[in-house]
């Protein structure tokens, strides 16, 4: 079994993330490893229920007390009713301090079960199991937690970092087109904000043409070589998010950069009432923000078409949806987390491989890259 271990290191903690095929077998060793040894609490995906009684099983036969609960799919899950049922489970059930919390899904399962852990009895240990390519390489790590608010996207969260992160990327057999499409977004978000070597490997990728013809970004399982090529992309995409985590856990600084497409993409998601995927709206967030740092003049036109076609090689839009209330977008836009004294502070791309974020957008630069 190959498998890449990166180590996450804060200056409060240091965990690892643990990316390859079929290492969810050995998530006893795992658990051990990382001094793990209280009753697990399985919050999985409710189309992951076959995995998640596997694991109980596993983790039951190695000698662990498990309890199991399945989260409805969806970002609606993100949601104060859905915490509060996680808490009453945890509550009727004697949660204890020492206890672990698996999140096994994607970034709306480790998002949400991830906040139950950072509050419930003031904080448990939390184990992130992603299990959609977007949450392999950016949501299970890192520590954001959350729900939305009716008012805004990932409006009410905590900062708390996972004891272990397990990748294991037999469990993207079964994912979507759609939703394996839509990870890729935040894998070449990794490739702009900091890494070009990792873009041009994207676009080496997507020019080998192995893709199912008739469904982009998606691929044979079966073909070992392009499978492993694929790992290799998947645990370079993480190193960057553990990389940018390391130096900056809480967002003070460099974080930030992780943000990019997020400041449009966030609104969008919303307004759509979360039609569109994260990662799709991410996408067009990208796009736009390109636009922006070229009417600033501190980003070549180029930029903007070299990331769009690699956006479509994956089957990613980069197109604003036409129904799209303008106005709407920017009052979101304006509540951003990332608004610091009146002013949203926007990344902003200068070349593949690097961003720089500015305060200082005219707010007729926006409208006119919303406007088309
Ligand atoms: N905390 C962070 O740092 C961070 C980073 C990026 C995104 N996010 C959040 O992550 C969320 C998006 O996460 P996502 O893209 O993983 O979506 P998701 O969690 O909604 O999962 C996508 C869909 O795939 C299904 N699914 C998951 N794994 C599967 C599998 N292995 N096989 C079959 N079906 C499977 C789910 O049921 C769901 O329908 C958003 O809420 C976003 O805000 C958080
Ligand atoms: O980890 C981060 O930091 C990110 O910004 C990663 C993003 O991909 C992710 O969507 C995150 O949840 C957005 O954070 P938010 O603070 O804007 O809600
Ligand atoms: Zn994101």
């Amino acid at each position: 079994m190959i498998t890449t271990t990166l180590t996450v290191t804060t200056s409060t903690t240091s965990y690892p993330v643990i990316v390859g095929a079929g290492i969810l077998s050995n998530l006893a060793d795992y658990l051990a490893e990382c001094a793990l040894r209280g009753t697990a609490w399985i919050v999985a995906d409710e189309h992951l229920t076959a995995i998640a009684d596997q694991t109980a099983a596993h983790l039951t036969a190695a000698g662990y007390r498990v309890h199991t609960t399945t989260v409805p799919s969806g970002e609606q899950s993100k949601s104060f009713g859905e915490l509060n049922r996680l808490y009453d489970w945890m509550i009727e059930h004697g949660i204890e301090r020492r206890d672990v919390v698996l999140a096994l899904g994607g970034g709306v399962v480790g998002d949400l079960a991830g906040f139950a852990a950072a509050t419930i009895l003031r904080g448990v240990a939390l184990v992130q199991i992603p299990s959609t390519l977007l949450a392999m390489v950016d949501a299970a790590v890192g520590g954001k937690t959350g729900i939305n608010h009716p008012l805004g996207k990932n409006l009410i969260g905590a900062f708390h970092q996972p004891r272990l992160v397990l990748a294991d990327t037999n469990l993207l057999a079964t994912l979507p087109a759609r939703e394996l499409r839509a990870g890729w977004a935040e894998v070449i978000k990794h490739g702009v904000i900091r890494d070009a070597e990792l873009f041009d490997a994207l676009e080496t990728l997507a020019a080998t043409q192995r893709w199912h013809a008739d469904n982009p970004a998606t691929w044979d399982a079966t073909d070992p070589a392009l499978t492993g090529e694929l790992t290799n992309i998947i645990a370079r995409a993480v190193a960057v998010k553990v990389d940018v985590v390391s130096r900056d856990e809480f967002e003070r600084g460099e974080r930030i950069t992780l943000n990019y497409g997020h400041t449009i993409g966030h609104a969008i998601e919303q307004l759509l009432g979360y039609r569109l995927l994260h990662g799709e709206c991410v996408a067009i967030g990208m796009d736009a923000a390109a636009r922006i740092a070229v009417a600033l003049g501190i980003c070549p036109p180029a930029l903007v078409e070299r990331q769009r076609n690699l956006l479509a090689a994956y089957g990613l839009s980069t197109a604003l949806p036409a129904d799209l209330d303008r106005s709407a977008i920017l009052t979101l836009i304006g509540r951003d987390k990332k608004v610091q004294a009146g002013n949203v502070r926007w990344v902003l791309p200068t070349a593949i491989g690097q961003v720089v974020v500015r305060a200082d957008v005219p707010l007729a630069v926006v409208e006119a890259v919303l406007a088309g």
